[in-house]
């Protein structure tokens, strides 16, 4: 269980400068694992790091009866000058596990997938190696909770496939508070939400609800869970009505792109794309799966009969 009581956040420390999180009171219960919800800069990163102990509030507590993880996928904490094998090594040891370094840095390696630059200095990855060896390593340890920023987002779709494996095996064992702007990332993993909004918390323990709270407070729409169709002509609605939506992301995301005065779209529109596109695939799966069906079935064989006599 992890409790949060009267905590209070904010970046700098004189007087007017605005609370990022203000008397966040919320009670975490053990193996419920948690999606985090809020607009662009409503303080779900601020409220992780608070969680993780890498950070503290300027008041209130954080009481953790659990072993809980840094946030996965944090690269930040990389010694460039030292190779990957180098780091996840120190890491190990600082993080008391000396007799089981080489089983950590053989998952690290085999998990990383980033071959000879394993033995490189880390200051010539990229930021995608950097974040690999990092969601590795997270994973390499045992925790009760794993805090995960925006991790799933990380690498090519292999990788994220890979990342949701991971994900997957660890449930049940222990629990996810996660970051993240897909919805369908947090409806595949977490039960309750917590929505963020001005600085204030609200508890959910359906995440479809801390969902729905979101939409209508950020852009006033009601949103469905995604429904299995049931016959051909609504899975055909539903494609047709998923390419919009991946027509209109797109679209979206390539106005956002195209603008000067931003630099970079955020990861809501990214994640919008993703996410659309992942739904108008598996609408059309579904339509393939309904007109296979209709192709297996023999058909009824109609038997003609005479009008008169009712016999064949
Ligand atoms: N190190 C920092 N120094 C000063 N201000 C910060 C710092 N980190 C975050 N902030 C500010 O605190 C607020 C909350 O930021 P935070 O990153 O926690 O939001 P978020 O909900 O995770 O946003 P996003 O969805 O954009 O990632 C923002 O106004 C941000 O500018």
């Amino acid at each position: 269980m992890i409790e949060i009581r009267n905590l209070y956040k904010r970046y700098h420390n004189h007087h007017d400068s605005p609370w990022v999180l203000k008397d966040i009171n919320l009670t975490i219960p053990s193996g419920v694992s948690v999606g985090l919800l809020g607009r662009n800069g409503a303080g779900k990163s601020t409220l992780l790091r608070l969680i993780g102990g890498m950070d503290s509030p300027d008041r209130g507590d954080i009481v953790r009866n659990s072993r809980v993880s840094w946030p996965i996928g944090l690269a930040g904490g990389f010694q460039g000058s030292m190779t990957g094998r180098q780091n996840v090594k120190f890491v190990a040891r600082i993080h008391g596990a000396e007799e089981e370094i080489e089983r950590v840095v053989r998952e690290v390696e085999a998990f990383a997938e980033i071959g000879n630059a394993f033995d490189e200095p880390v200051k010539t990855y990229s930021s995608g190696m950097r974040s690999r060896l990092a969601f590795g390593l997270s994973l390499a340890f045992d925790f009760d909770v794993y805090l995960s920023d925006e991790a799933t987002a990380v690498g090519d779709r292999a990788f994220k496939a890979k990342a949701k494996e991971a994900f997957k095996a660890r449930v049940g064992k222990a629990s996810l508070i996660m970051v993240s702007h897909g919805e369908g990332v947090l409806r595949e993993f977490c039960e309750a939400g917590i929505v963020l909004e001005k600085g204030r918390a609200q508890w959910f323990d359906d995440i479809e609800e801390a969902i729905g709270v979101y939409h209508q407070a950020t852009d006033g729409k009601k949103v469905e869970p995604p429904k299995v169709p049931t016959s051909l002509s609504e899975a055909k609605q539903q494609l047709m009505q998923a390419n919009l939506e991946f027509e209109q992301a797109r679209l979206d995301y390539q106005i956002a792109s195209d603008d000067p005065a931003r630099n970079d779209p955020d990861d809501a529109l990214r994640w919008r794309v993703e996410e659309s596109r992942e739904r108008m695939h598996e609408a059309r799966r579904y339509v393939q799966q309904f007109q296979s069906q209709a192709k297996a079935k023999p058909r009824k064989r109609t038997t003609k009969t005479t009008k008169k006599t009712g016999r064949p």
